[in-house]
């Protein structure tokens, strides 16, 4: 056994330990990150980029099927499964390369591969071979798809996750969805739109993570027309040879393929925490401080999925950042304002929460105002057949500060961004509606929204129908 010495370890070199690493190395240059699995990041091998890789391959083939409406026709789009596939993979592993190379460049002292787990507080065993004393740990183990074991048991292989996706070498004909989350919602969508047939199974009767009621039915309804699902069931699972045989009160279908979109669960059960002397909520995932990362009182700081907050790329590099900095600075722990609350879903149409949701309003007692605007008959949306959706802004009623988004329609992860930035910077709706807007753009339609929420705040006059500032259609 090798015994190692650190001033700061940090466990799992995802996107969170990368950055953590990073920000620890300006304070010590004792740093050793360790890495259980494959490097490269779960956003660049099995999550963010393949996913949107395979998601634009499905835009391209939406487009083409689409075209029609414009009066422009074109033969059905053939699909070359082992070509989208392809393309996939190479493009993945580019983003891999970039990402490896990155690691590479670390200095050998700096790297240890094992998986990593606490023998006492401040001590690591790595394997079998090396047990690291660390003045600091930084855990950023990141999370994997919850499986319901008696699935696994009962599907073998024909049970699969996102991760087995991106390494098909072709589409299959068939493949069961389950789960209406964020990843159930783009993969299915792509899946269908690459002519593969799928159904969705939901246990509850909503779609994606909208919380404001009015666009969470919405949402469900917009997806129900083109994607099949059956939703509200418990569903039952059975093998046939090569096949799932999936049962609902709505009958049986079969496919190749049941992919599992349930959700994600910390990697934290195998860290051996009950030897680390830190304070555990009920789910086991060690208790920190969304602002500095540390874990109670202690010299351990936590990171990325593992905390089961904000499972996204960016809330993974600022808590990175963050825990790694203070690690380092320890016990000199600062506090980092997060930055405000953003969300996309790369679905068509997309969906976005900017700054607070609905439901988080709700909880926090504020009273505030709700406006909407509908992409029915909004104009840019309309000359580009993406008319579908709708968006709802709140702000706070008194002072007229604008306070969170939600959204189902086109381009949403750009106005996501720029209420994100509003709600950061704490504007007020009236100045949000001093900001300019050009002709013709989707924007005009979050003016219009904005117009609506300023007149319920009393702040505003009656927005005028269909304004003429925003030429046909607001
Ligand atoms: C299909 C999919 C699509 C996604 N799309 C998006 C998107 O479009 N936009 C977005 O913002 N987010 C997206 N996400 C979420 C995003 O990928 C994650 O939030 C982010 O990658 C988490 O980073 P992390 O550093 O916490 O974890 P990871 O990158 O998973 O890193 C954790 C590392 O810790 C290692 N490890 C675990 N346990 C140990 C141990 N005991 N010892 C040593 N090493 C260990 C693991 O091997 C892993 O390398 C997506 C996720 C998925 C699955
Ligand atoms: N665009 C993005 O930013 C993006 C993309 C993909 C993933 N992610 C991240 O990854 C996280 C995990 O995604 P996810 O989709 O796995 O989780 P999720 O929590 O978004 O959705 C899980 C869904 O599975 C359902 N479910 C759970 N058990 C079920 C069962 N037995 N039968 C039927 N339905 C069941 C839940 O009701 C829920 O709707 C997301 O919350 C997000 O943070 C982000």
């Amino acid at each position: 056994m090798i015994s190692l010495q650190r001033d700061v370890v940090i466990i799992g070199t995802g996107t969170a330990g990368m950055t953590a690493y990073r920000s620890a190395l300006a304070h010590t240059s004792s740093v050793l990150a360790i890495e259980g699995g494959p490097y490269g990041t779960t956003c660049a091998r099995v999550g963010c980029m393949p996913s949107k890789l395979l998601i634009a391959a499905a835009e391209a083939a939406h487009s083409a099927v689409e075209a029609h409406r414009f009066g422009v026709h074109i033969a059905p789009p053939r699909i070359d499964g082992a070509q989208v596939m392809q393309r996939v993979r190479d493009e993945r592993d580019r983003f891999v390369g970039f990402v490896t190379e990155a690691v590479d460049k670390w200095p050998a002292e700096h790297r240890l591969q094992g998986h990593a787990r606490f023998v006492a507080p401040g001590a690591l065993q790595i394997d079998d071979h090396t047990r690291v004393e660390a003045g600091r740990i930084v855990i950023a183990t990141g999370s994997t798809p919850d499986i319901s074991p008696a699935w696994r048991q009962t599907l073998g292989e024909r049970l699969i996750v996102n991760d087995d996706v991106f390494d098909w070498q072709t589409l299959p004909a068939s493949v069961a969805v389950v789960g209406t989350g964020v990843i159930g919602l783009e993969l299915a969508q792509a899946l269908h739109r690459l002519g593969v047939r799928v159904r969705v199974y939901g246990r509850s009767g909503r779609v994606g993570p909208l919380t404001d009621p009015v666009l969470q039915a919405l949402s469900a309804q917009i997806f129900a027309a083109e994607l099949p699902m059956t939703l509200g069931v418990e569903l039952t699972v059975a093998r046939d040879g090569e096949q799932v045989l999936v049962t609902t009160p709505a009958g049986t279908e079969r496919f190749d393929y049941l992919l599992a979109a349930t959700g994600r669960t910390p990697n934290v059960k195998t860290l051996g925490l009950e030897h680390a002397g830190l304070p555990l909520g009920a789910n086991g995932v060690p208790i920190a401080d969304g602002n500095t990362g540390q874990i109670g009182n202690s010299p351990v700081f936590l990171a990325g999925d593992a905390s089961d907050q904000h499972m996204l790329l960016h809330e993974a590099a600022d808590a990175g950042r963050i825990a790694g900095d203070n690690a380092g600075r320890y016990p000199d722990v600062r506090v980092r304002p997060r930055r405000a609350p953003l969300a996309v879903v790369f679905s068509d149409p997309q969906i976005m929460l900017a700054g607070a949701s609905y439901t988080q309003l709700l909880h926090q007692g504020l009273a505030f105002q709700t406006g909407q605007v509908s992409f029915e008959d909004q104009g840019r949306s309309r000359v580009m057949l993406k008319n579908r959706g709708a968006l709802r802004v709140y702000a706070e009623c008194g002072s007229g500060r604008f306070l969170g988004a939600e959204m189902i329609g086109p381009a949403a992860e750009h106005l996501g961004h720029l209420l994100a930035w509003s709600a950061q910077r704490g504007d007020t709706v009236q100045q949000m509606l001093d900001s300019p807007f050009y002709h013709p753009v989707i924007e005009e339609g979050l003016r219009s929204a904005l117009r609506e929420l300023q007149r319920a705040l009393h702040m505003g006059p009656p927005p005028v129908e269909r304004c003429l500032d925003c030429g046909p259609g607001a």
